[in-house]
């Protein structure tokens, strides 16, 4: 660690940083990641705290001294204003961000996404401190070619899909459709932060996840998880294919996505960190352009891998086809398309992503069987013998 340094050759000094939903899929691996890269210290804010619990035990850990846990939920504790005084820098994680929930429970979404973010973004302003804000590729809604006629040549046309942070519309579906209740509060608290940066100087940045996947993202429903609950897209998949039933594709699983390896997005957090000259003042996306599927696609890849990791043969009918409403419920709508235009990042932080979709899922569904497989054979037993 010693004589680490900045793109530009300055030693990089250690910070102090709060870390608000440190105790979630994203927070989990960016504390991994400084507590054994970086020389920096960690205020883990977080209701739960399961997916650090390896780094926080025991506490002889070469890195006890630099990890504190504190279970806030900043919804209602004055402790909060206290760690971001404390702190060098504060990251803002902490949100509902999983689709199933932005059409049933749309108060808890904007209330969660918009009003909750709101003190953390008035304390590091009038506290003069860092903000690294999380938002979200849903603020760009759906692409502008997604309204174009279905054999328009348009189509075809980059400038009518890629989404570029300082250029591309956000273009979200009716008021009714309400999975848009979580686009539109990232929408607005970003559009406060730069407020926030225009008016009164406070420095921030924002980052646009583009489908980061890895190990520990959401819960396997029924293990570590309800048995109700719909997680994203890889715990779905991930959940079907460790029960051997078919892989459930919303709408036909027409949908494209782009799904970038958790551990290429991490490294492009920390160079935001270790970096505040040229993070400071911009949205980043952060995604991997070259790892473009529709959903059905990453059913049959996620299918294949699975069968190559676990030496189980795949069923006989890997899939089926789901409405949203049987799926989601009323008020469900979807993106159709998210290519992230990578220039803003690479120009300021030279940053690219690495991991090929078929390695990241490799690594990913490995974890997934050796974590889950056992948990959800036992499970199943059970149920079957009752
Ligand atoms: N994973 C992705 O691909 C992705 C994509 C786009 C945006 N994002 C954004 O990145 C951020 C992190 O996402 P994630 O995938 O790690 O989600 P996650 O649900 O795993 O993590 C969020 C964490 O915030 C915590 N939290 C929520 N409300 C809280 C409160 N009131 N007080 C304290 N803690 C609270 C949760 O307990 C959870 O541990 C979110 O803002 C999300 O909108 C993620
Ligand atoms: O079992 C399933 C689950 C999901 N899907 C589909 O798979 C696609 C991806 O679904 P995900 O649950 O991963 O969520 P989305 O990509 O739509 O949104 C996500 O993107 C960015 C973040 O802000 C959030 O983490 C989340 O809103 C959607 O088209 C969805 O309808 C299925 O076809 N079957």
């Amino acid at each position: 660690m010693a004589g680490r340094v900045d793109l530009d050759g300055n030693p990089i000094k250690q910070i102090t940083i709060c870390m608000i939903g440190a105790g979630g899929f994203i927070g989990s691996h960016l504390c991994e990641k400084l507590l054994s890269e970086t020389p920096h210290k960690v205020l883990a804010v977080d209701v739960y705290s399961d997916k650090i619990k390896h780094l926080l035990e025991p506490a002889t850990v070469t890195w006890a001294d630099r990890i504190q846990f504190h279970r806030i939920n900043i919804k209602n504790d004055s402790r909060l204003e206290g760690l971001i005084k404390m702190a060098d820098l504060t990251i803002n994680l902490a949100a509902i961000c999983t689709p199933a929930d932005y059409n049933t429970r749309p108060l808890d979404t904007i209330y969660s996404n918009f009003i909750d973010a709101l003190p953390v973004v008035k304390y590091c302003s009038e506290n003069g401190k860092r903000l690294i804000h999380f938002s979200t590729c849903e603020v760009y809604g759906k692409t502008i070619g997604a309204f174009l006629p279905k054999d328009s040549p348009l189509r075809q046309d980059p400038a009518y899909y890629v989404l570029k942070e300082d250029t591309s519309p956000c273009i979200f579906g009716p008021i009714e459709k309400q999975r848009w209740s979580y686009a539109c509060a990232k929408q607005l608290i970003e559009r406060l932060v730069y407020a926030e940066g225009a008016e009164n100087g406070l420095e921030f940045t924002i980052v646009r996840p583009f489908n980061w996947i890895g190990p520990r993202m959401d819960f396997i429903p029924g293990i570590d998880g309800p048995s109700e609950g719909v997680p994203r897209v890889l715990a779905c998949f991930s959940n079907n294919l460790l029960r051997r039933e078919p892989l459930k594709l919303v709408d036909g699983g027409e949908s494209q996505r782009t799904f970038i390896y958790i551990k290429d997005a991490i490294e492009a957090v920390l160079l935001m960190i270790e970096n505040p000259a040229r993070a400071n003042g911009h949205i980043f996306n952060v995604g991997n352009p070259n790892n473009e599927v529709t959903v059905r696609q990453l059913a049959e890849m996620m299918t294949k891998v699975y069968a190559k990791v676990s030496g189980e043969s795949s069923i006989e009918t890997p899939t089926i086809d789901v409405s949203s409403k049987e799926f989601y419920g009323e008020g469900y709508d979807d993106s159709d398309k998210r290519i992230p235009d990578m220039t803003i990042i690479n120009r300021q932080l030279g940053w690219n992503p690495k991991t090929s979709l078929w390695d990241l899922l490799e690594s990913t569904l490995t974890y997934q069987h050796r974590t889950y497989a056992e948990a959800v054979k036992q499970a199943m037993s059970k149920t079957t013998a009752n």
